[in-house]
């Protein structure tokens, strides 16, 4: 992993409709996102927080099943300015979110200098919606799909591009609240999705020994987009669309290791972190220990 690093906050709710997830990024240097990467010898470059713009009152209704279209692909813009940027620097850059929304403008900027960037989406949702299959109007529950070129011009051409990533190089670990079109978008494209029914079954050993396997294979690259959702809402309570059910601490961690060790992952970012709903900033504290876990940490 390289180990000059830049880290980008993108303080953002708007993307789905409950307030609180835009203090992630503080949440997570509160919990020590910075000493952590310090302490593991990394040169960090904290760039601090994307500007936002608040939605005005018309806006924040839904518009064509997509709610703060405007604001969010804007924040999407200079978000993929800025990681694009950053790896032109040859820094690795971690994204601390902020709604899943912000992983149109990562991607966008970070797969620009990748053939054939891999991406892994440990998340409970698949996160492959558009205006026309969204059951909430959010545009955190569409990322995945306007990276792959399908949804609302606005997201899908920043940086002039499409698609950013392609349905062969993604895989999804922790899926277990995919909406009906989702699921047959992921038929008809056949992305690879571990669901937690598979990862009860094969253990998160298995799970990630094949992702790794399947990414190294044709990809020049990964991006970690861990969605905290991913989870189990008893152990990461401070996110906004939680599903019971989910990853465990220790699965999680196990996850995060594997992915240190295979020296894949190129880029990351940690969404949905929500103070509010948190419980004494226990997601944010969990998150930075998978970060830490990811970037090497280890008891012996
Ligand atoms: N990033 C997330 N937490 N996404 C949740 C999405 C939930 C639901 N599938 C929707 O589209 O509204
Ligand atoms: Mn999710
Ligand atoms: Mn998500």
């Amino acid at each position: 992993m390289k180990t000059n690093m830049s880290v980008i906050g993108v303080p953002m709710d708007l993307g789905q409709n409950r307030r609180g997830v835009d203090m992630g990024p503080s949440a997570l240097r509160y919990a020590g996102v910075i000493e952590t990467l310090q302490r593991l010898k990394y040169n960090v470059n904290d760039l601090g927080d994307i500007p936002i713009s608040r939605p005005d009152n018309k806006e924040s209704r839904q518009e064509d099943n997509l709610r703060n279209l405007h604001q969010v692909a804007e924040a999407n813009q200079k978000l993929a300015e800025m990681a694009e940027q950053e790896i032109a620097k040859n820094r690795f850059p971690l994204i601390l979110g902020g709604d899943h929304s912000i992983a149109i403008g990562s991607l966008a900027g970070i797969a620009k200098h990748y053939k054939n960037l891999g991406v892994i989406w440990y998340d409970a949702h698949g996160d492959l919606n558009c205006a026309e299959t969204s059951p909430s109007g959010n545009i955190h529950g569409m990322p995945l799909a306007v990276s792959l070129g399908i949804g609302h011009e606005k997201l899908t051409n920043i940086l002039d591009y499409q698609p950013k990533i392609k349905p062969e190089n993604i895989v999804i670990v922790g899926a277990r609240s995919l909406d009906p079109e989702e699921r047959e978008l992921i038929r008809e494209k056949g992305i690879k999705v571990f669901t937690m029914h598979e990862i009860d079954r094969m253990g998160m050993t298995n799970v990630m020994t094949e992702t790794i396997d399947y990414l190294q294979e044709n990809t020049d690259g990964v991006h970690l987009s861990l969605d905290l959702d991913g989870l189990d809402p008893e152990e990461a309570p401070g996110v906004g669309t939680p599903v019971l059910g989910g990853l465990s601490y220790r699965e999680s961690h196990l996850a995060m290791e594997m992915l240190a060790e295979s020296k894949i992952i190129t880029s990351a970012e940690f969404v949905e972190v929500n103070p509010i709903l948190d419980d004494k900033n226990k997601t944010a504290t969990l998150a930075v220990g998978l970060v830490g876990s990811l970037f090497g940490e280890k008891l012996k």
